[in-house]
């Protein structure tokens, strides 16, 4: 295996605090907005995930690398991250079907990264001060240079994203057995939603983020799905149109993540920005319906208003998150929708919400039964 010389790097906040470390990936310098994941594995469908964009992770694991990149593992058709901040990188790795190193992944996409940072107390302070920008660089540690460079990262706050990371064009998910007929609105959607979809018999046809509701409509569909992405929900103004005709027209839809803070607006309930978003596998979510908990997959830094969803009389509450309340799925009185805000995807994380792809098909029947 080729080993690959690292540098000095540099990670600067923009806080102006200032962590040194080695280089790993690209030689080069990267900005965009901190955030953790505490997920212990699953490193490879993190990075290629596209609600990630814009976004330089730092994973709490210490390790990362050790068992390599394999092509199944994508949640998109490339790395999404900005940069990465670890403890340790290793360059070797070992899994019997691991094509490559995780060093010659990063390299090949052009992404930089930092480790042999103390990635305990960055998280600690991140945690306290709260989600803001950074920027890595392994071309130079000159922190006078970076911090006037970090000056030009746009803030998250604001920020419309799922426009970079949607579908050029709409494409077609054929099933065998076709039970039904779902229209994806990507913005930014990752690949285990549409299997999870099309495992359970429904032909998707994914259209990109400004699709409107007339000509998703045309196609004919059963019914919508409105995916994660990134950015900030309050300026994904094209899928909140979309999603008040779906609406009205009484249309089947389900939402994760960001289609979750859609369907929210769609409501007239706000989402604001998290002081730290939540990312990772390991968070305790309690359906209020069953009342059965569950372990989530979760990854986003905005959030729909608590107090709005509680005064809406068309709005239930139907998932809070057992460590800090906040609303993790809604669902509308008297029409077919609902969403959460966490991922029964997973990928990576636990199976325990996969249910909520069964409650949409189910609903794609009891609807087309009326
Ligand atoms: N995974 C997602 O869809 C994230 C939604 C949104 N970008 C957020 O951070 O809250």
């Amino acid at each position: 295996m080729k080993i690959h010389t690292t540098t000095d790097a540099v990670l600067v906040l923009e806080d102006g605090t200032v962590f040194h470390g080695k280089s790993l990936g690209k030689i080069g310098t990267t900005g965009g907005e901190v955030c953790f994941n505490t997920g212990m594995t699953g490193y490879q469908e993190i990075f290629t995930d596209p609600s990630y964009y814009g976004q330089i992770v730092i994973t709490t694991v210490s390790h990362v690398g050790n068992y390599g990149v394999q092509p199944e593992e994508v949640e998109s058709g490339q790395i999404q991250i900005k940069g990465l901040v670890c403890k340790e990188f290793s360059q070797h790795f070992s899994r019997k079907t691991a094509e490559g190193s995780l060093q010659e992944y990063f390299e090949k996409a052009g992404i930089v990264g930092i480790c042999e940072i103390d990635t305990r107390e960055l998280v600690r302070h991140v945690r306290d001060k709260g989600a803001m920008n950074a920027i890595i660089s392994s071309e130079t540690t000159d922190v006078e240079t970076l911090t006037s460079q970090l000056a030009a990262v746009p803030s998250m706050h604001g920020l419309e994203l799922s426009s970079k990371v949607t579908t050029p064009q709409q494409y077609d998910l054929h099933v065998n057995d076709t039970r039904f007929k779902v229209a994806v609105l990507d913005l930014g959607v990752k690949r285990n939603i549409l299997n999870n979809l099309t495992s359970r018999g429904c032909e998707c046809r994914v259209f990109p983020y400004g699709t409107t509701f007339e000509e998703m409509e045309q196609w004919g569909p059963d019914g919508y799905f409105i995916s994660n992405g990134p950015g900030d929900p309050a300026v994904t103004t094209e899928a909140v149109k979309s999603v008040e005709k779906i609406l009205a027209e009484e249309k089947p839809m389900f939402g994760i993540c960001m289609g979750h803070q859609i369907l929210a607006q769609a409501n007239g309930i706000p989402t604001y920005k998290m002081h730290n978003g939540h990312r990772g596998l390991n968070h305790p979510v309690k359906n209020l319906i069953t009342g059965r908990s569950e372990i989530t997959s979760q990854n986003h830094g905005f959030a729909v208003d608590p107090e709005a969803v509680k005064n809406n009389p068309n709005v239930e509450v139907t998932h809070i998150n057992l460590n800090d309340n906040t609303v993790e799925g809604i669902r509308i009185k008297n029409k077919p929708a609902f969403s959460v805000q966490y991922h029964p995807e997973s990928s990576p994380g636990p199976h325990d919400s996969e249910y909520l792809f069964d409650l949409f098909v189910e609903m794609l029947e009891k609807e087309k039964n009326k």
